[in-house]
């Protein structure tokens, strides 16, 4: 984490991120070439277009003998290379913006591939807005970055070439302008530092405005609750001000400091050539006036692109930044958990052993101890304890979103770490609480846009868990919209798709975590029969909360600090007087009460 706030780098590790982003550019060398090679002819046309000029003056004009033949040579001559000019600058635009668009998306491919393999335990550290800074904010800073790439490079070929062009024109007048240069550097100089304090404010009041928003957002149903709004809006108002004032800083900043300080330099450049030159030289000879005609021109193009490079310096520090970061979240090595590389073990019967198994989430705090149990083929074991005792903790093993180092869990005789991942997931059915839907329709959500299974099949996987009724009721059936989470379906609707999502893979093993919101009867009773008819012939493990719901497992094993503290049937519990007992008389208490 403290490395993700590194803001400068030494010399070697820059290089070294700009070597990572390079190689995201490889892919498209040849579209960066040709656009530099545009760039350079497109440069050296800038360069020339004066001294055609020049000599047209100086030659002709100078002497009287500009006739119209002559004329309308230098002008075609002159026209044709200002269209080449115009032609070199277009393709140099449009081939190095393709390119570094593209090598910008192939940077957000790749961040988003390794997002996706991560493990559990870097989104537990992780803020999700962090995550999603990360695939748009910082690719986003690096396409600025390439783009002053791009800036540096042109301004370094004009300076270049108009630079050569001049000394050959008049070496004594190319100094003079050369002198200038310190200026410039300077005022950029100045520049640069204050625009890092204006834009770092900037940046910052906008990821408060942006979290500001965000967690309204989410939050929208308590605060509208609790008459929160206008508090709200006050503070929204008070960071929205802060954004004005920032912005309005960086506007007054830019309006004194870019063009106009630039114009003044370049005056004062021109006016100091003029007024030595014009002594010196001008009276003796007028051909000397084709000369300040090229340098009155050479003036713009050559200090402009000097400031330009030293104003995008600061872009090139924040590419480097970003950069960095995006190295770093693509060489985090926190994955999710894999197998053991040639093993090939198949999960059959669904017969679970786990045993001596402890586990850690952080290293620190131990969640699991020393847990053991055993799941029979087509058995139930039903897991049940107050909340933060583990039961959660043990699927999460189970499941290998989170890898375990002492003790083992064995399906079949074989250690989860031999099953591969995906075999694993395919035989292991889990319905979690707060089912997760994905924006779509009913039928994608069910058969998670897996073209393997037929629209009968979804049809009956949903009917035999008792989940067909409310879907053919709703306006389009299964092809009715799923909004973002499924926001628009009860939690019972929700519980139920997810059955049926899970059905229709016909899983060995079935892990429910049972939905603990309110779900009216109507619909936990089906719930209640489609669990029934889920669990026929099939290991279950289940998360009670009501332990009404799974008197009949052939095991219950109650949980206390990560330690199972009793285990046995309902009847055995019952008949021991301990916590299960407690619990289970606290329960009907309440149910008999309507305090549930
Ligand atoms: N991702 C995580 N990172 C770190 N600690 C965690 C994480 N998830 C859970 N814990 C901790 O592990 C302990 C067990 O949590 P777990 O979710 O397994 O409990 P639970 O019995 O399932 O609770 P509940 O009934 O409320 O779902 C708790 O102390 C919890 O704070």
């Amino acid at each position: 984490m403290e490395a993700q706030k590194q803001t400068s780098f030494s010399l070697k590790e820059s290089f070294s991120i700009l070597k990572t982003l390079f190689h995201f550019a490889k892919p498209f060398k040849w579209f960066y070439i040709v656009s530099f090679i545009f760039l350079a002819a497109g440069s050296a046309i800038a360069a020339y277009l004066p001294i055609i000029i020049q000599r047209y003056i100086d030659t002709y004009l100078a002497d009287g003998t500009a006739t119209m033949e002559v004329t309308v040579r230098i002008v075609i001559f002159y026209g044709i290379l200002t269209l080449l000019k115009a032609v070199s600058d277009y393709a140099k635009d449009f081939l190095f913006n393709t390119a570094s668009e593209r090598t910008v998306g192939n940077i957000r491919n790749q961040l988003y591939k390794k997002v996706v393999t991560l493990g559990m335990r870097y989104f537990d550290q992780t803020p999700a807005g962090t995550v999603v800074s990360r695939v748009t904010n910082d690719t986003e800073t690096i396409k600025e970055f390439w783009t002053v790439f791009l800036t540096i490079a042109t301004g370094l070929f004009n300076v270049v070439s108009i630079g050569i062009a001049m000394f050959a024109l008049n070496w004594r007048m190319a100094l003079v302008f050369v002198l200038f240069i310190p200026f410039i550097i300077w005022i950029a100089g100045v520049y640069r530092k204050k625009s890092t304090l204006v834009y770092g404010q900037m940046r910052r009041v906008l990821s408060q405005l942006n979290a500001k928003l965000s967690e309204s957002i989410s939050g929208m149903s308590i605060i509208q609750k609790y008459n929160q709004e206008k508090r709200l809006i006050d503070e929204f108002d008070e960071v929205n001000q802060a954004y004005v004032v920032s912005r309005r800083s960086m506007y007054s900043m830019n309006a004194l400091l870019l063009a106009p300080a630039i114009n003044v330099i370049e005056s004062l450049a021109l006016v100091a050539v003029l007024i030595i030159f014009g002594y010196q030289d001008w009276n003796q000879s007028a051909v000397d006036i084709g000369l300040v005609y090229a340098f009155t021109s050479y003036s713009r193009s050559f200090f402009q692109p000097i400031s330009h490079m030293m104003n995008s310096l600061s872009s090139l520090q924040d590419g480097i930044v970003s950069g960095h970061r995006v190295k770093e979240l693509l060489n985090n090595n926190e994955l999710a958990p894999t197998t053991n590389a040639n093993s090939e073990a198949k999960i059959t019967d669904g017969h679970i052993r786990v045993s001596n198994l402890s586990f850690s989430y952080d290293v620190k705090k131990q969640v699991l101890r020393d847990i053991n149990f055993e799941v029979k083929p087509g058995g139930t074991v039903a897991l049940v304890g107050q909340t933060g005792s583990g039961k959660s903790s043990i699927i999460n093993v189970l499941m290998r979103f989170y890898d375990y180092f002492d003790g083992d869990i064995t399906i079949d005789g074989h250690s989860l770490k031999d099953i591969p991942v995906e075999e694993l997931r395919s035989k292991m059915g889990l319905v979690l609480q707060d089912s997760f839907l994905f924006y779509g329709t009913i039928l994608d959500n069910i058969r998670m846009y897996s073209r393997d299974y037929t629209e009968e099949e979804v049809k009956n996987a949903a009917e035999f868990v008792y989940a067909d009724d409310f879907i053919k009721d709703m306006d389009q059936g299964y092809h009715s919209k799923v909004i973002e989470r499924g926001a628009s379906l009860s939690a019972g609707e929700k519980q139920l798709i997810s059955f049926a999502r899970t059905i229709l893979r016909s899983p060995r093993i079935l892990i429910l975590d049972e939905a603990t919101a309110n779900i009216d009867t109507e619909t936990e009773e089906k719930i209640q029969k489609g669990l029934a008819n889920m669990r026929k012939g099939r290991t279950s493990l289940i998360i009670a909360h009501r332990l009404s719901t799974i008197k009949d497992a052939d095991l219950i094993l109650v949980m206390k600090n990560g330690q199972i503290i009793e285990h046995g049937t309902h009847d055995q519990l019952i008949e021991n007087k301990e916590t299960y007992y407690d619990m289970y008389q606290l329960q009907t208490y309440q149910e008999k009460t309507g305090e549930m």
